[in-house]
């Protein structure tokens, strides 16, 4: 049975920084409170989510999963193959099973859960706490173009939602779903340093956040190349071109790639350490 329902009820399993991110959006995206549910390990963080939201704080998921018609799995990746275990028996036909844990294949959720569950992973990135996210979703092999339109109707609020091939997820984690912290990282060492210069820490904050905000928003709105854009601040002789031969000199550039790469490898051992063994033994 295909589930095309345009808010079905919905369970998130696991609400951490991810779960309640996902709450939050279903709520901005129209699911009323009573249609959403959210499964935690720890009964006080359940609670903590439900008074924060008026969600039910739903347990164990096996209960929770009984009555969706849509399921986002926010657990960590090591966790994942026991939740597919715990929920496989009580999942409705037809449910569709959103997970944005990284590196798991969609694969691990179609072994584990019953034939033909639709399968949509989503790798999704924390601005989307605040609309500014930027997620990529991929199907499993039973998913269809309603199972996707429905996984975007639950990220609606979220900010950019892009569709691509499962083999990209892993690079999509290493540049955007990582990606955060790499942009936090460098807004810190900018504060930090305007500090060493002698500015006070709230100010030098400040102006690192709204620097890279803009910089940001230039980019996206003029659609030109970052390169053009660095350009056009380096005034011959000036200020720009000594600071950023700086960044050069110290290999900047070569650190952010050598990062993505790490995200990268360490996306596909998240997965491989999820796979069934080739003896099927687990
Ligand atoms: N944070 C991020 O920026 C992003 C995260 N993700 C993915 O999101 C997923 C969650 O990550 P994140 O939110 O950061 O991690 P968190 O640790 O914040 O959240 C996971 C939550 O799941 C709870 N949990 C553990 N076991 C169970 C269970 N059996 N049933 C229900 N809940 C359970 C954990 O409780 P407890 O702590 O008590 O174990 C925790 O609160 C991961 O798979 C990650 O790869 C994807 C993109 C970005
Ligand atoms: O660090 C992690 O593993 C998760 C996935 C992408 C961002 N956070």
């Amino acid at each position: 049975m295909t589930q095309t329902t345009a808010r079905p009820h919905a369970a998130v399993l696991g609400g951490g920084v991810m779960g309640e991110a996902l709450v939050t959006a279903l709520l901005a995206a129209g699911w009323t409170a009573d249609d959403v549910d959210v499964t935690e390990r720890s009964a006080a963080r359940a609670m903590e989510l439900s008074g924060r939201y008026g969600v039910r704080a739903a347990d164990p998921n096996a209960k929770a999963v009984k009555g969706a018609g849509l399921v986002l799995i926010a657990v960590k990746p090591q966790v994942v193959p026991d939740v597919l275990t715990e929920i496989a028996p009580t999942l409705r036909p037809g449910t569709l099973v959103v997970s944005v844990a990284a590196g798991i294949p969609v694969a691990v959720y179609e072994a584990a859960l019953p034939e033909g569950t639709p399968v949509v992973r989503v790798m999704p990135n924390t601005p989307a706490l605040v609309g500014k996210g930027a997620s990529a979703i991929a199907p499993g092999t039973h998913a269809t173009d309603e199972h996707l339109d429905l996984a975007e109707r639950a990220l609606a609020a979220t900010g950019l939602v892009v569709r691509v091939a499962e083999r990209d997820l892993d690079a999509v984690t290493a540049i955007s779903g990582s990606g955060p912290a790499y942009a936090l990282y460098l807004i810190d060492a900018m504060a930090e340093a305007g500090v060493l210069l002698g500015l006070t820490r709230d100010l030098a904050t400040r102006l690192a956040v709204a620097t890279v905000e803009g910089s940001a928003a230039l980019a996206a709105q003029t659609g030109d190349h970052p390169v053009v854009l660095r350009e056009r601040v380096s005034s011959p002789g000036g200020t720009t071109v000594a600071g950023v031969a700086q960044l050069d000199a110290h290999g900047v550039r070569a650190g952010v790639v050598a990062a993505a790469r790490a995200a990268y490898d360490r996306s596909r051992e998240l997965g491989a350490a999820a796979a069934p063994s080739p003896r099927g033994d687990r």
